[in-house]
């Protein structure tokens, strides 16, 4: 078994990477990736380095994309992911690929998720993708009914044999050039679940992320930390916890009753982008920095509009996060923010430094708008 700085010495850093977008025949170059991005290298590094977790922004289909990694790594986020993207699609669509994923140097640690159920679409994805990302994470939790019904997501924790297929494909390829975690729920008989994590981990895995909840746990009820904890204790890889992470305060007490190298926040770091840098609530500054990130990247409107209205739930009062959910386009909503706030635009010298929104009219008063 090699140590984690060989690991990182053999890595294999290709220059001049590209990607063609055959319709456009547009090319993109992107800069070699830096061994020091890589998950594995954080997972250890941070908690040596910072006595503290690395912290964890998980996939989240239709929010996870550019602008919002890019929000949340300025607020003290480690690694993050994209939302799952379909490996099926990916590798036959030349649309699916354009729209599914977009990357900039600035996107790091990013670790892209594939939903897949056989190991040559996983094969082909991570062929295409891999020069672009830091790691692979390949989705064993999602329960939504149509991938479980294709085989995909959570589908998986009943198929061990066939993730250790996968794993194993990708490393028996690429070995430590690519670093390929699962993300995992947690079947009711615990038993079954190590036995999952073990032949996973013997197939090969880097990581592994623990959702503390089975595949027909609502969100409503608390994830089981004791679950993660034993999983932490059965392997020898890293392992990251996922579930109720809402706060600092939480991720520090996920890592303590659990003892895992990574806290991974999906709902709690949707609405608090600055989470894991200790806020309670969304700086209005996040909320600055969001509009110029999603506009200059170009997110559709009703995505900018998801996000904002989650990140401005306990910010700004009901109505006029009412009124805000009710604009129909991007110009109008910008109308709105424009009539009721005063956003101080970044230029060069970083993003506005606020906490709280900077009203037009005073807080009592747009209080009963
Ligand atoms: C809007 C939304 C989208 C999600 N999309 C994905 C996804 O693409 N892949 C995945 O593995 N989990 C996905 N999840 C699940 C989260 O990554 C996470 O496992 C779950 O929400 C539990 O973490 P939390 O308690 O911090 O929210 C999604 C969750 C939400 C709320």
């Amino acid at each position: 078994m090699t140590s984690l700085s060989d690991d990182l010495q053999n890595l294999t850093i290709t220059e001049d990477l590209q990607l063609h977008e055959p319709s456009s025949k547009t090319k993109h170059t992107i800069s070699p990736r830096n061994p020091e991005h890589n998950p594995l290298y954080i997972l250890k590094n941070v908690r040596k380095t910072q006595n503290r977790p690395a912290f964890v922004a998980g996939p989240m289909v239709r929010y996870s994309k550019l602008p919002f990694r890019e929000l949340v790594r300025n607020y003290n986020t480690d690694i993050v992911y994209t939302p799952m993207i379909l490996a099926r699609e990916f590798v036959r669509n030349d649309i699916a690929r354009s729209s599914d994923f977009t990357t900039n140097d600035k996107d790091r640690c990013v670790i892209v998720q594939v939903g897949s159920n056989n190991v040559e679409d996983l094969l082909k994805f991570v062929e295409m993708i891999h020069p672009y990302v830091d790691g692979i994470g390949l989705n064993c939790g999602c329960p939504i009914k149509e991938q479980v019904r294709e085989g995909i997501g959570a589908a998986l924790m009943s198929e061990p044999d066939l993730v250790a297929s996968m794993v194993k494909a990708v490393k028996e390829k690429y070995g430590n050039t690519v670093c390929i975690e699962t993300k995992i729920r947690i079947h009711p008989n615990l038993d079954e679940t190590i036995a999952f994590v073990k032949k996973v981990e013997a197939s090969g895995v880097d990581f592994i992320t623990v959702h503390g909840r089975t595949k027909n746990t609502r969100s409503s009820q608390p994830a089981n930390w004791d679950a993660i904890k034993l999983i932490k204790e059965t392997v020898s890889v890293p392992v990251v916890a996922n579930g109720d992470c809402f706060s600092l305060e939480d991720a520090y007490s996920i890592a303590e009753h659990t003892g895992v190298d990574g806290v991974m926040s999906a709902r709690g770091i949707l609405s608090n982008p600055a989470l894991f840098a200790g806020y309670k609530k969304t700086p209005w500054a996040a909320v600055e920095f969001f509009w110029d990130l999603a506009t200059s990247y170009g997110l559709p409107f009703r995505i900018i509009q998801h996000h904002l209205s989650e990140m401005l739930d306990k910010v700004i009062p009901r109505k006029s996060l009412k009124e805000m959910n009710e604009t129909t386009c991007l110009i109008d909503m910008i109308d709105w923010f424009d009539t009721h706030f005063i956003l101080k635009r970044r230029g060069d010298k970083g993003f506005a430094t606020a906490t709280e929104p900077s009203w037009k009219i005073n807080r009592e008063e747009a209080a009963h708008i």
